[in-house]
This record gives C-alpha cells, sequence and structure tokens, in this order.
C-alpha cells in the first residue's frame, strides 16, 4: 500500500445546475488522512462520489494510486441475505478472497451477526456491515461518507483503531462527516454553503 496517493485538482461540482465547490485541491501521500467538514447538502458525498468515479466532476482532476472502497449511506448490502452471504456476494463483485470476511466482521465486533439477515441489524450494525464490505477489498483508499453516524462510543473509537492501522499500513482515508471523527486528521476541508462563499469572516 505504500504507493497509495489521492491528488485532487482544481476539483468542481455542479449538481442540480448549482456550483457547490470550485478549485479544491488535496494531496495525500500513503499513510495520510483528511476530512472533508462542513453543513449537510454543501457537497460532501457529492466530493466523494467524485473521487470514487460515480460522479464526474464540472472541472478538475483526480488522480488516484490504489484501489478505492467508498462506503456511504446507500444500503449496498442485500437485506434478505445473511451478513456473510451480503459479504459473500459482493466479495465476488470486488474481486477480494472471501476468507477475509470472519477477519473483517471481527475487526467490527460483529462477528456474532455473521448469520443474521441484514434486515434485521440496526442502524449502527448495518454500518459496521458496510464497513466490513471495505475491510474486505482490502483497498488502499478508503473514502468513508458520515463514518461516526449511527456508531455508539464504543465502535467509533473501533473504527478509529482500524484507521490507524490501515494508515499504518500505507492507507489512505479521506472522510466526510460533518461530526468530529474518532482518529486524527492530516487536514480538514471545510466546505462552505455557496451563500456563505465570499462572506467576511
Ligand atoms: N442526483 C442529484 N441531482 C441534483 N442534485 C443533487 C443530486 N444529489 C444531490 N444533489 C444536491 O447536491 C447537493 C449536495 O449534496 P451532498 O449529498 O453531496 O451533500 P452533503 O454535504 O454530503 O450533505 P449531508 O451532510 O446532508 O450528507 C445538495 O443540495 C443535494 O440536494
Amino acid at each position: 500500500m505504500s504507493d497509495a496517493m489521492l491528488l485532487l485538482e482544481g476539483l468542481a461540482c455542479v449538481r442540480g445546475g448549482r456550483m457547490l465547490f470550485a478549485g479544491l485541491d488535496l494531496a495525500l501521500a500513503a499513510g495520510g488522512s483528511a476530512q472533508i467538514a462542513g453543513p449537510n447538502g454543501v457537497g460532501k458525498s457529492s466530493l466523494l462520489r467524485i473521487v470514487a468515479g460515480l460522479l464526474r466532476p464540472y472541472a478538475g482532476t483526480v488522480r488516484c494510486e490504489g484501489a478505492v472502497a467508498l462506503t456511504d449511506e446507500l444500503d449496498a448490502l442485500d437485506r434478505e441475505r445473511t451478513v456473510r452471504q451480503a459479504l459473500t456476494f459482493w466479495a465476488r463483485i470486488d474481486e477480494a478472497p472471501a476468507e477475509r470476511i470472519d477477519a473483517a466482521l471481527a475487526d467490527l465486533r460483529i462477528a456474532h451477526l455473521a448469520d443474521i439477515p441484514v434486515r434485521m441489524l440496526s442502524t449502527g450494525q448495518r454500518k459496521r456491515a458496510a464497513l466490513a464490505r471495505t475491510l474486505v477489498t482490502a483497498a488502499p483508499v478508503w473514502l468513508l461518507d458520515e463514518p461516526a453516524n449511527g456508531l455508539d462510543v464504543e465502535s467509533a473509537a473501533a473504527l478509529g483503531a482500524l484507521v490507524d492501522r490501515h494508515r499504518a499500513a500505507g492507507g489512505i482515508v479521506l472522510a466526510a462527516s460533518h461530526l468530529p471523527l474518532a482518529w486524527a486528521q492530516d487536514l480538514t476541508i471545510e466546505l462552505r454553503a455557496p451563500r456563505d462563499a465570499g462572506e467576511a469572516p
């Protein structure tokens, strides 16, 4: 993972005919982490989707060395399958070894939920199952959208420890959150609503 790198240059995003942000630059080397902060609707998720290649930027470029894994608020895990089956399905799509699933479930402290249908999970448990998919992919670049949402204090601390481990191994973490995160950031980019842009501080 030590070759991981993420470079955003002059990124701009337009959605619904509205410019959400422009001229956004970010450089993260192996082991780096950054938080995208700002109020609801300002464009944090949109930025992560651009980095993941799911949304086209209005302007600017994304350069990324290493595979990318996005954990967002959309429920990617099939609600009718068990946690293990749902993760196995994605492991096949993500071309990741299913043997990693048990370790990922243990890391996120949900090994006891492996055979429970996804639809029976609580909000925080579902979030941890979605994060398990990211661990299974072993992608160097983690994009975490509102990772603290739904997590209790212990789970947030466990995620913080996993992020630290990932960074120590040369991974990169870019997290979008309006809340403080359970790990230290190299830098925080504060997106501002257009009506605030240009106002005197
Ligand atoms: N498919 C879409 N078409 C048009 N506009 C969209 C679309 N999806 C999102 N938007 C708009 O883009 C803006 C930014 O949305 P985004 O989800 O990126 O914000 P956010 O900062 O992540 O918000 P939150 O903190 O609530 O998660 C919002 O005003 C939203 O209404």
